[in-house]
Order: C-alpha cells, then sequence, then structure tokens
C-alpha cells in the first residue's frame, strides 16, 4: 500500500516498506511528513485499516542500527518517542511522558552497504525534522544536514525544590537527551553562586547549551554569571534552558505553555522540557537590569514582587520539602494574616498599545513625576536487543576543537554605583546584595530609561502612591508552574506587566484571583482592585518599613528597586513550534 506522495494532505518527504525488529514476520509502510511518522501494516494484513501516527513533536531522535548476526545484511533504524500516557499510579495530574521505540529493519538489498544507506536516509531526514532543519521531497538528504552533535553543560541544584533533582536527572533526563545525540557534562553545584562563577569561567566555544537542572534561582544564577562576563555581549547570547527540578518553576511553566503544552507539574512537566530541549529550538528572551538601594544591577527574566507575593514565597521557604504545595500552604497562612503595604509606584507605560483584554481598572494616577571543562564521552543507551550502534551517518561532523580565549581585559561597567537612599530599611540578618561582590566586573546595556534612585523618576512616567496588597512586575507568563499569571506576556514582547492589587481587596476575592489565575482567567472576573499595565520601565519604593522584595524568586536587599526592561537580550531554548505539537 503506497501512502505517498500525499499523507493525509501532507507532502510526504520519505515512504518505504519495512520488516520491524524483533521480527515475527511483520512488514510495515512507512510515511514520513514534516509534522509525523505514519506506520501502516502490511504483513500479517489487520482487518481495518489502522495506522499508527507517530507525531514528530513527541519524538527525539532516529539510531541506526546493525545485527551482531554476521550473516545478516540487514539496517536498523530506531525511532524514540516520548507520547504523554496516563499513568496507573496516579502522581501529580497522572500523566507521563512513556518512551516508545520502534525498530524498523531494512533488507531491500543483498548487500548491507545498500541497506545501511536507506536507514541512514531515514535517520537523517527524521533528526532535520526534530531539529525544524528544512526538509521537502526535493531536498538530498545526507548527513551533512545536520549540525554537529550540540554539547550542552547542565548544571544541576542537587537540594532544588525537594532534593529530587538529581534522581530526576537521571531517571527521566539523560536517557532522552543521550537519544537525542545530545553530548552533556552534568556538574552539580555544591553551593550558592557556584553556577554563577563556573559559567563566568567558561570557554563559550565549547558549549551550545546552558541548561539548569533546579528551579529558576539557579537560572538566575546562570543569567547573571554570562552577564558579569568581560565578553557579556556574546556570552548573554549562549541558549540557556531550563529542566524543572524547583518548587516554582515558573519559566519551565512558560516554555511548557508556549509549546502549546497542557499546564503540567512534576514529572510531566520535567519531561515536556526535556523533550523541548531536544527539539532545540531558541527564542530571544527579554531581561530586566534591576536595581536596588545600594546599587547592585542585576539581570531577571521572570518577575520582582513585593507584599502578598514575596512574602509567601519566602515565608513558604520553611515547607521546601512540599514541592509546589508549599505555596499553597504559603498561600493559606499568609491570607490569614493578610499585610497591606504603603508604596510609590512609578513606570514608564510602554508606547505602543497592546492588543488583548482591557486590563487597568481602578487606577489612581498621578502623572509626574575558565573553567576548562572536560567532555563526558556521549552517553548512548546502547540497544539490548542484540543490535549495535552504526554511527557512521553522524562520523565527520564532530567540530574541529577551539582554542579557548583568554580572558581579555574587562570592559566598563555601566553599572552606576548608586547612592543609598536618604531613608533606611531594617537590615536582613544574613542577606547579602544578589550580586554585591561581583559589582562592576560585566556590564551590560545601559538602562537609558531610568535615572538614579534618589533622583525623581522622568516627567514621562506615572506615579500611583497607595496602600498595596501586592505589586508584581512580571515578564513571562508564569508566576509558577501553574499559575497563569501574564497570559498576554511573550518572551521577548520587550514589556514588563506591572500587576497590582491595592488595598480593600477581601479575602475572599484575592482568593477567587488566585484560583482563577491557574487557568489565566483572573482578569476576566474584572476586579476594580487588580490593576495590569504593561510598561518599559518601572520603580518601586516601599514606604512600608519592614517587607520583602524578591527578584526571580530569590530575595533581595529591601528598599527602592527599580528596573527597566532589555528586549531580546538573551536566548532561551524553547523546543518545538507550538502550531507543531502534539497533546495527546
Ligand atoms: N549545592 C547547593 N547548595 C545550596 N544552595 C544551592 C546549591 N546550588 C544552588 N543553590 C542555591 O539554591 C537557590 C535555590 O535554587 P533554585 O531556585 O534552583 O531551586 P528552588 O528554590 O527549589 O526552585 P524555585 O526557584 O523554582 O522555587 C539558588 O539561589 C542557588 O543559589
Amino acid at each position: 500500500m503506497n501512502l505517498g506522495p500525499y499523507c493525509n494532505g501532507a507532502e510526504t518527504l520519505l515512504h518505504g516498506e519495512f520488516g520491524a525488529y524483533p521480527s515475527k514476520g511483520a512488514r510495515y509502510a512507512l510515511s514520513l511528513t514534516r509534522t509525523e511518522l505514519h506506520i501502516q501494516r502490511l504483513v500479517p494484513k489487520p482487518e481495518t485499516d489502522q495506522r499508527t501516527v507517530v507525531p514528530l513533536a513527541e519524538v527525539v531522535g532516529c539510531h541506526t542500527l546493525r545485527s551482531r548476526a554476521p550473516a545478516d545484511q540487514s539496517a536498523y533504524f530506531s525511532v524514540y518517542a516520548y507520547p504523554l500516557k496516563k499513568r496507573k499510579v496516579a502522581v501529580g495530574s497522572g500523566r507521563a511522558r512513556q518512551r516508545a521505540a520502534r525498530t524498523f529493519q531494512v533488507d531491500g538489498a543483498q548487500d548491507y552497504e545498500k541497506n545501511q544507506a536507506v536507514a541512514e536516509k531515514w535517520a537523517v531526514a527524521i533528526k532535520c525534522l526534530v531539529l525544524d532543519i528544512p526538509v521537502s521531497s526535493e531536498t538530498e538528504i545526507i548527513p551533512s544536514l545536520l549540525p554537529h552533535t550540540r554539547r550542552l553543560l547542565l548544571l544541576l541544584n542537587p537540594f532544588g525544590g525537594r532534593g529530587l533533582a538529581l534522581q530526576w536527572c537521571q531517571t527521566y533526563v539523560l536517557p532522552m537527551i543521550t537519544e537525542a545525540d545530545i553530548s552533556f557534562n552534568l556538574i552539580q553545584t555544591e553551593r550558592p553562586n557556584h553556577a554563577r562563577e563556573l559559567v563566568k569561567g567558561i570557554c563559550l566555544a565549547e558549549w551550545d547549551g546552558i541548561i539548569a537542572i533546579s528551579g529558576d534561582g539557579l537560572l538566575y544564577e546562570v543569567l547573571n554569571g554570562l552577564m558579569e562576563r568581560p565578553d557579556w555581549e556574546e556570552a548573554i547570547k549562549m541558549p540557556v534552558g531550563i529542566l524543572p527540578c524547583g518548587s516554582g518553576n515558573a519559566l519551565a511553566g512558560a516554555i511548557n505553555c508556549n509549546a502549546g503544552l497542557e499546564q503540567a507539574l512534576g514529572v510531566e512537566l520535567l519531561q515536556n522540557c526535556a523533550l523541548l530541549l531536544c527539539h532545540a529550538t531558541v527564542s530571544p528572551l527579554d531581561l530586566v537590569a534591576v536595581t536596588t538601594a545600594s546599587g547592585t544591577r542585576s539581570f531577571s527574566c521572570l518577575s520582582v514582587a513585593w507584599g502578598f507575593i514575596s512574602d509567601v514565597d519566602i515565608e513558604s521557604e520553611k515547607y521546601r520539602h512540599m514541592g509546589a504545595a508549599r505555596f499553597t500552604l504559603g498561600t493559606l497562612v499568609r491570607l490569614a494574616s493578610l499585610h497591606t503595604y504603603r508604596g510609590r509606584l512609578s513606570y514608564l507605560p510602554a508606547a505602543e498599545a497592546v492588543a488583548h483584554r482591557p486590563i487597568s481598572r481602578s487606577i489612581t494616577m498621578a502623572p509626574n513625576g575558565r573553567l576548562p571543562l572536560q567532555h563526558l564521552p556521549l552517553h548512548r543507551a546502547l540497544s539490548d536487543m542484540g543490535l549495535c550502534e552504526e554511527r557512521h551517518a553522524f562520523r565527520g561532523t564532530e567540530p574541529a576543537p577551539v582554542a579557548c580565549p583568554s580572558p581579555g581585559s574587562p570592559s566598563p561597567s555601566s553599572a552606576s554605583a548608586l547612592p543609598s537612599p536618604s531613608f533606611s530599611f531594617e537590615p536582613l540578618a544574613g542577606l547579602s546584595p544578589a550580586s554585591g561582590a561581583d559589582k562592576g566586573q560585566g556590564g551590560g546595556p545601559p538602562d537609558e530609561l531610568l535615572v538614579p534612585l534618589e533622583q525623581p523618576v522622568p516627567g514621562s512616567w506615572v506615579t500611583v502612591e497607595d496602600d498595596f496588597v501586592l505589586v508584581l512586575a512580571i515578564y513571562q507568563t508564569h508566576l509558577g508552574a501553574d499559575l497563569f499569571t501574564a497570559p498576554f506576556a511573550h518572551f521577548d514582547d520587550g514589556l514588563v506587566h506591572l500587576c497590582f492589587v491595592k488595598a480593600g481587596i477581601s479575602r475572599a476575592a484575592l482568593i477567587r484571583l488566585f484560583l482563577a489565575m491557574e487557568k489565566g482567567s483572573h482578569f476576566e472576573q474584572e476586579c476594580p482592585y487588580l490593576t495590569h499595565v504593561p510598561v518599559r520601565a518601572f520603580r518601586l519604593e516601599p514606604l512600608t518599613r519592614k517587607g520583602i522584595l524578591t527578584v526571580d524568586g530569590e530575595r533581595v536587599e529591601y528598599g527602592p528597586i527599580q528596573g527597566q526592561v532589555h528586549r531580546g537580550l538573551a536566548n532561551l531554548i524553547t523546543g518545538i513550534n507550538c502550531l507543531r505539537i502534539a497533546t495527546s
């Protein structure tokens, strides 16, 4: 049965009839389109026209193999997919991805070389599609279409979340990325700021990406380590990624959502992100340069929070063993003693109108003012099926060794040391500024929209002085993996989504907002106390003496803080284009 040249209306790139492994006499017709692998059993003939369709969005790689039996002139190729399945034992959502490998026998020719060439062609085509490399039926499918083996630096915080990062990485991540032909070096961080120091010392040319296996805090360290390098302009272009093993996992939630996948937590979210990592697509990522009262400047990719949200985040640290549930408990505890905070919030509204639902309500605005790292050998899940790996297809594609440039002389820092404000706040025991020790080593683009914190904001800014329950400057869709807080945000929209809730809101209304936030429908409640304004820059001046401020979920010194967005400064590995994703 010939399914080509079109399969369900899509162009067939490859078509062939193959045996299977283990054999059992079955034969299959395979058709490859840009988005799917169609598998039709021919022998024994099925009673109905039943086809198995493998969405390439669920495929991580394809390997060619050879039989250990010398008489066998067949070549084989295995396709590795990770479809989403309902789990027998309900954990979290009750869904998880299960490895599904299919091995086909290419036996059309008498000699192995010809069969191997066909197997290799299929493997190359499938890998190109997984990596979003354009292929059409006119393309000559040859190994040189493929990029060199990706080399990822995996940084794992063994104490992130519930402390399961290493176990989860070994169980769910390493097998998958091995099948995706990703070469990696896995380093466990030993202390806070270890990841930051590591990325400051690496030779950029040796890596294709840096992946944080933990919560958002570790990625914050990676981004700031890159920005603190003398070559920050080049360094910050290094694709970064996240494999969520923390408790909040906001960025992972945003990546999952961007791919069109159903909201997920725990292992399901980790597997989704690992699958997306195998698909390699990179998106520009906005960073917000945040300056605190002591003049410390750091780069944030998620949020600045004050009030209810930062209180819950930091106060729930003691429930860390509970994983994501720590926030639910923390929320209930905080709701019981709901605080309000007086503050002055100033912002520069975004010039363009942002097309989404009406947002601003009940707003009281007053215009005014080296570490050279040895590569581990490419890890491989070798078949235990009596087949061995055929690596010819990928030989000769390794990059030539590169010389590591020695660190250059530091470029002048634009992080101006701002004097402390005239009023002071209670010192926080044991808390040091987020990057105070490193101040001045790196650079980063100038914050041309900001004036020093001790000067009044420019006249084009808007200022609101009020009692707030919370102030949140968020730049991604998610505040946590299951908190769809800014549904209108995009990785590189060049916007800070300033959200605040003013005092006066009832506890019940606040709970309703947070419950609705799971689905991202909280703005539909038209709560008069909730305001959202898309801005380019903001300043928050707490007027209440005690409080908690967080940047990307990490506590920073309490006091005036301001930030400006730098559009698409970093690169984030986001994986599959959402139009191609399949949810089963
Ligand atoms: N080996 C380590 N020991 C102690 N702290 C570490 C270690 N490695 C990293 N850290 C620090 O742990 C902090 C929290 O880590 P991370 O944010 O990755 O996990 P999390 O807090 O569980 O996750 P989330 O931010 O999603 O809640 C980071 O700021 C990092 O500096």
